[in-house]
């Protein structure tokens, strides 16, 4: 279980405190949705759930002992909202070999076929692929480092639906295994996913049930 605990980060660059007395318990089984206007502080949360960033105060602990960044970033995957910003391979298959001193080319396979892309040209670069399929790729680098929890920032912005509803698929397999949290701004794109959501507004995640609505 991931718990956060009286979470509170507050940049010095920022006016306000972002993340104020945030509280958050996640489970194994089911993605869990975080939902939230532009702004209210999605990226910051998973930020600090990946050790991108430390809070102010509170606690990120995971299987019952507190974490530090550095644990937290071997701990967490973290597919960015704009994943195209952060490729560093010149081919496909240079992206999914970073890191990895030996990647026998069935792994490679397997892992292409987990996310939807078996098939695909390793040799053309990552950014001549559509979109949806760039965030294939980079789900795909991170299910190679096989971390015990995946953040996923943003995974259907600008996808249009027929693309939406392929990468969906795919998060409920992927949530049996691993801890799985989305933020997102359009949780009605994700409707029937899950029954663990939260709203997170004011800097805190509230929890929201079957009859309570989201309005994000
Ligand atoms: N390091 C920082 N210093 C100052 N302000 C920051 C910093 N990081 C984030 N912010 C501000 O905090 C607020 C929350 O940002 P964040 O990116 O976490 O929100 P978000 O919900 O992910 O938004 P979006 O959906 O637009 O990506 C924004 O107003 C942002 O400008």
């Amino acid at each position: 279980m991931l718990e956060l605990e009286a979470i509170t980060y507050h940049p010095a660059s920022s006016e306000k405190a972002i993340l104020a007395g945030l509280n958050l318990q996640l489970q194994l089984g089911e993605p869990a949705l975080v939902a939230g206007r532009s702004g209210s502080g999605k990226s910051s949360l998973l930020d600090l759930i990946a050790g991108l960033a430390s809070p102010d105060a509170g606690e990120i602990r995971w299987e019952g002992r507190a974490t530090t960044a550095r644990q937290r970033r071997w701990l967490c995957g973290l597919v960015f909202q704009f994943p195209e910003r952060h490729f560093l391979g010149l081919s496909v298959a240079q992206e999914l070999r970073i890191g990895h001193r030996r990647l026998p080319s069935e792994k490679i396979e397997a892992v292409l076929a987990q996310v939807g892309l078996a098939g695909i040209s390793l040799q053309q670069a990552p950014e001549q692929l559509s979109g949806g399929q760039q965030r294939r790729l980079a789900l795909a680098v991170q299910l190679l480092r096989d971390p015990p929890i995946l953040l996923l920032d943003e995974p259907t912005a600008g996808l249009d639906w027929s693309v939406r509803h392929n990468l969906l698929e795919l998060l409920v397999p992927l949530s049996r295994e691993r801890l799985l949290l989305v933020v997102t701004h359009e949780p009605e794109a994700f409707e029937g996913l899950s029954q663990h959501q939260w709203h997170l507004e004011h800097g805190r995640c509230l929890r929201l049930t079957d009859s309570s609505p989201i309005h994000a």
